[in-house]
């Protein structure tokens, strides 16, 4: 697993004792799971139309910003639910083998 995601999730762990004033990750724990995923919704749109902007001027640079900013508060919203990245990433090696097509046709049959 990326070394920069496995290092983000110990500080997110830690940042459940902090001090809400001072830390941006504190702050968020502490107004709650509805405000983390209001977060989560707010970048999922700046990064489409990130992406659409980038489409049309050929610049990825605000779409990398943006993307950066929503995988992060999806890092936020996991581990407010006692989950990490190494969830994400083992379900991501779990389907290294399988095509698309093949996963999309399992997770039909659960
Ligand atoms: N990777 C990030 C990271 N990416 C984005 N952000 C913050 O996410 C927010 C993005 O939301 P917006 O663009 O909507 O900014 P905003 O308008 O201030 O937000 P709102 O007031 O609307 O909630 C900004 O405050 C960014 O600073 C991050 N804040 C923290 N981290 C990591 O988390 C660690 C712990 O952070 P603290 O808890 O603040 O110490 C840091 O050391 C970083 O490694």
């Amino acid at each position: 697993m990326s070394q920069v995601l496995s290092e983000l999730g110990k500080i997110l762990e830690e940042r459940k004792a902090a001090d809400a004033e001072k830390s941006y990750v504190a702050s968020l724990y502490r107004s709650g799971l509805n405000k983390i995923l209001e977060k989560v919704g707010e970048e999922a749109t700046e990064t489409i139309i990130a992406a659409k902007d980038a489409k049309t001027n050929g610049n990825n640079e605000e779409v990398i910003y943006e993307t950066a900013d929503l995988w992060f508060h999806t890092l936020v919203m996991l581990s407010e639910l006692g989950e990490g990245p190494e969830a994400v990433i083992a379900e991501l090696e779990r389907r290294f083998d399988l095509s698309g097509l093949e996963e999309k046709a399992n997770r039909t049959k659960k």
